[in-house]
């Protein structure tokens, strides 16, 4: 993996995501994303941070081939296009987990309708699936079968949709914020079930997240997201803040500092862009109002 300018200079053909020079724009909006390039081997499992409204959950569909870029080779998966190949997505070689599912499955008018599934019709409704595997995840998530899925809490719900993106093994798995229902438990145990997945099989995985507790020994890389453009791309173990003579700690105490400084500026570019000047105006050339002065932009 490497910044803009590095990335630029060595495609290599054995990385599992090449993200080269991308511009994205929604309809009708400016450029979001610019001149935005990342590379990841197989094996490495990339933290994607930022501000919120920085642009993750965007970058991560892209990867998943949900919005249309130009150019087939600008967002690489497995060396196929994201967006062109949709049978990265069919085989679940590319899996993306994102928001988390509704509670209700329709409406009829205005009165909203719940599916009254066992977690167990789920799971067992997708076919083709490793049963081994299956087992395995519905165990590690602590999945009661019995779980009718209109009456599980937020965090059940949320552990039987992981389950179910998780059957197929991936080779490259984008997670937007999955594990922010779960308990500490659901969580770590999910984490080193991930690093498995890279160890043995040599999947790529990003992780967009606000939560750092325990991922500075879990992530391989980090990228830093500032209003679409890529600030910072390295190794983990490379992080010079994580390293004397710098006194942090843990990731939090290195990203804090970074989403601060982003926040200052913003506010330093919000002070310094011209206000229009707020003056008095005198009541008597201003027919729609009786007061005597009222305040006005000029
Ligand atoms: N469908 C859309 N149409 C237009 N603009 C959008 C759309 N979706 C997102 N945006 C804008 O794109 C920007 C990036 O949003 P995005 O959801 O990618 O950020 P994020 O980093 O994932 O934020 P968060 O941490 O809050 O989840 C925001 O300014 C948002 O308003």
């Amino acid at each position: 993996m490497g910044s803009d300018a590095a990335a630029k200079e060595v495609v290599v053909d054995d990385d599992s995501v090449q993200v080269t020079g991308l511009q994205f724009a929604y309809p009708g909006q400016a450029p979001f994303i610019t001149d935005f390039s990342l590379h990841l081997k197989p094996g490495s499992r990339c933290l994607l941070i930022g501000a919120n409204g920085s642009g993750k959950t965007t970058l991560l569909r892209v990867l998943a081939g949900k919005h249309m870029v130009g150019g087939k080779n600008v967002v690489q998966v497995l060396g196929r296009s994201a967006f062109h190949d949709t049978a990265l997505t069919c085989s679940g070689d590319l899996a993306y987990l994102g928001g988390s599912w509704s509670r209700t499955v329709g409406c009829a008018g205005e009165i909203p309708l719940q599916g009254d599934f066992s977690a167990e019709h789920m799971i067992f409704g997708v076919e083709g699936v490793d049963v081994v595997r299956r087992d395995r995840l519905i165990d590690l998530l602590d999945i009661n079968l019995q779980w009718r899925m209109h009456k599980v809490s937020d965090g059940q719900r949320r552990r039987v949709q992981i389950c179910m993106g998780l059957l197929h093994p991936f080779q490259v798995l984008l997670l937007d914020e999955i594990t922010v229902d779960l308990d500490v438990v659901a969580r770590m145990d999910l984490l080193s079930f991930f690093v498995d997945e890279c160890e043995e099989r040599g999947a790529t995985l990003i992780y967009a997240t606000h939560i750092f507790d325990g991922l500075e020994t879990w992530a391989t890389h980090i990228a830093y997201v500032e209003d679409g453009k890529l600030k910072r791309a390295e190794r983990l173990s490379e992080l010079p803040e994580l390293h004397p003579p710098s006194t942090a700690k843990n990731l939090i105490q290195v990203v804090e500092p970074w989403l601060r400084t982003e926040r200052s500026e913003r506010e330093k570019h919000r002070t310094n862009v011209v206000k229009p000047d707020i003056v008095t105006r005198p009541a008597d050339v201003s027919p729609w109002t009786s007061s005597r002065h009222m305040a006005y932009y000029r």
